[in-house]
Parts: structure tokens; C-alpha cells; sequence
């Protein structure tokens, strides 16, 4: 399991004079799934990009299984990596079986691994249906389909769950899991904080091309989790919603966060030294129910990175 398969290092890219790659270093070890989590325009397609070779880097380095890569992907580099984008391969006219036929013919790939596959994505009773008429998680599940025919090593998806439909998002989820319980590496760029969380063993949260953190989910949730402190409390003095916003905007600080559902009031203090002194006084004025280390989820730690 330590044996890297992908080593990018300081990797810049400049369109037109703007830099969206300012130095991405990242290394993937065989068997991974890896995250790369960011907002819209942060640099993850454009990783992608240059690390499926259809992009050239401006400078920096990708090894992919111990070779550098320079000019494009060598052949025997690219029967070993499958690919995703956001946008569809997929011949439209054709039906879902002659996609993958064709596919499979021209790469010599036995057809039972095309009914496999379908019914795998389980797209098998759509078989004979033209791809124009697919929904967006079905051509999705589809392309996915395609990448898998050529049993890659590595998995590159590019926003593979992006607005889909819950059932096609979660048969995907699932392949992801199942290609990794094969000792196959899994790089998946999301906007999907949970899905990260529940795929990734790690997740490099990217900001304005570069990477700000890179680790395992549950140790960025871990630091965090020390940072806040959930205190249930209800308003028993049947204040107005009004009045409790005001009350609570003078002893808050920016950083706290409160929730009102009813008379129930949920506070969530980011920990400092007059933590103590903070609760006490909210304690004179609402009465005190519980109080809890606060699971912290990756949104959350998102939230604190970009902070
Ligand atoms: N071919 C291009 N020409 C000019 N600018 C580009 C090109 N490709 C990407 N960019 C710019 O580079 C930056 C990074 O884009 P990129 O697509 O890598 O971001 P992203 O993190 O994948 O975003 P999203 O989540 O929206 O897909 C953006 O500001 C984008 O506009």
C-alpha cells in the first residue's frame, strides 16, 4: 500500500498571464482514493488535465508509476489510467451497447466485460436505448462504464457525480469503493463534501492553484472537533426571535455560530480562553441543557481552511 503510483511536484500553469496552477505538489499511494476538493475555478480540472496529458504544464513535475511524464502519456502509461471529464464521450446517436462495443472492439476487449459492466452500473435494460435519450446519471454511469472496460489501474473522474440523480450518484459511489477494494488508486475531483468524506482516504482542499491541505478526513475533522463546543440551552424566558438574535450578536464573537428551532437554542463556540466566561453569562439568560464536543463535519473544516 506505499508504493506511490502519482508524484506531482510544483506543477504551474498560466493562461493568458493568469496563474491558475501556482506550484500543486500531491502524492497519490497505490490503493488510494484521493479527493481534491475546491471552489469553482480553484485548478482541480486543470490538475487533471495535465496529469491525464492532454494539458502541458508550464513547469513542475508528474511522475505516474515511477516514469515522468513529459511529452503526453507514454502508450503503455495510458492503458493503465482511465478518465472522466464533466463533459460526455459518449457517441449520442449510438445506443449504450454499441458505445462500449466500439470501444471494446477497437481494444480488443472481450464483450462479456460489456454486459459485466452494464449490469454492474445497472444500465442493462437500456441497453438498446440511444444515448440522447439517457438522463445525466445514466450517460455518466455509461462513461464510467467505458473508462472501466480498458481495467485501468488508476481512476480519473472529474466531478463524476456533479448534479445527478441520488440512485446514479450512489451506484457510482459504490464502483468507487469496489475498484479500491482491488487495490486500484482513485483520483476524484467534488464539490461534495460528504461524498469526500465517506470515498476518500484523503483530500487535498485546493485554493487558487495551490494546495492549502492535504490529509486524511478524519484528521482535519479531528483538529477541529477540539475547536467547538456545541451547548444545547432553551430560551425558557420566551424571548422573541428578535430579541434572542440581539442578545446573542453582542456576546458572540464571528466565529460562533446559533441555531433556534422553537425554544430550543444551539450555540456553537469556537473554543478560546473566555469560552467558560461566555457560557456562563448565555446561562443567565437561557437555561442550560447539554453541552457537547461538536462533531465537526468537512464542510465545516472547508469553511475553517478557507478562513
Ligand atoms: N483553457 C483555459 N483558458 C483560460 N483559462 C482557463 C482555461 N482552463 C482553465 N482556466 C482558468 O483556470 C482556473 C482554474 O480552472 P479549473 O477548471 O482548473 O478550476 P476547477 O477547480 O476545476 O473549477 P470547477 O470546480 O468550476 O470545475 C479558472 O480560473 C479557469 O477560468
Amino acid at each position: 500500500m506505499n508504493e506511490t503510483i502519482i508524484e506531482i511536484n510544483n506543477l504551474k500553469k498560466s493562461f493568458s498571464g493568469f496563474k491558475a496552477l501556482r506550484g500543486i505538489n500531491l502524492e497519490v499511494k497505490k490503493g488510494e482514493i484521493i479527493g481534491l476538493l475546491g471552489p469553482n475555478g480553484a485548478g482541480k480540472s486543470t490538475t487533471i488535465r495535465i496529469l491525464t496529458g492532454l494539458l502541458k504544464a508550464d513547469s513542475g513535475s508528474v511522475k505516474i508509476m515511477g516514469e515522468e511524464i513529459k511529452k503526453g502519456l507514454p502508450v503503455w502509461i495510458k492503458e493503465k489510467i482511465a478518465v472522466v471529464f464533466e463533459e460526455s464521450n459518449l457517441y449520442s446517436r449510438l445506443n449504450a451497447l454499441d458505445n462500449l462495443n466500439l470501444f471494446a472492439g477497437i481494444n480488443n476487449i472481450e464483450s462479456e466485460k460489456v454486459e459485466e459492466l452494464l449490469l454492474e452500473f445497472q444500465l442493462q435494460d437500456s441497453v438498446k436505448k440511444e444515448v440522447k435519450t439517457f438522463s445525466k446519471g445514466m450517460k455518466k454511469r455509461l462513461m464510467i462504464c467505458r473508462a472501466l472496460l480498458s481495467d485501468p489501474e488508476i481512476l480519473i473522474l472529474d466531478e463524476a457525480t456533479g448534479g445527478l440523480d441520488p440512485i446514479s450518484a450512489e451506484i457510482i459511489r459504490k464502483k468507487v469503493l469496489a475498484f479500491k477494494r482491488n487495490l486500484k488508486t482513485v483520483v476524484l475531483s467534488t464539490h461534495y463534501l460528504e461524498e469526500a468524506d465517506r470515498l476518500c482516504d484523503k483530500v487535498a482542499f485546493i485554493n487558487r492553484g495551490k494546495v492549502i491541505a492535504f490529509d486524511k478526513p478524519s484528521a482535519f475533522k479531528d483538529q477541529l472537533s477540539h475547536k467547538y463546543l456545541k451547548i444545547k440551552l432553551i430560551n425558557d424566558q420566551q424571548l422573541s426571535e428578535a430579541e434572542i438574535k440581539k442578545y446573542l450578536t453582542a456576546v458572540l464573537s464571528e466565529a460562533d455560530n446559533y441555531s433556534l428551532d422553537s425554544n430550543n437554542l444551539i450555540l456553537e463556540l469556537k473554543i478560546s480562553s473566555n469560552i467558560f466566561e461566555k457560557a456562563a453569562e448565555i446561562s443567565k439568560e437561557f437555561k442550560f441543557v447539554d453541552l457537547d464536543k461538536i462533531e465537526a463535519n468537512l464542510q465545516q473544516v472547508f469553511n475553517n481552511i478557507n478562513n
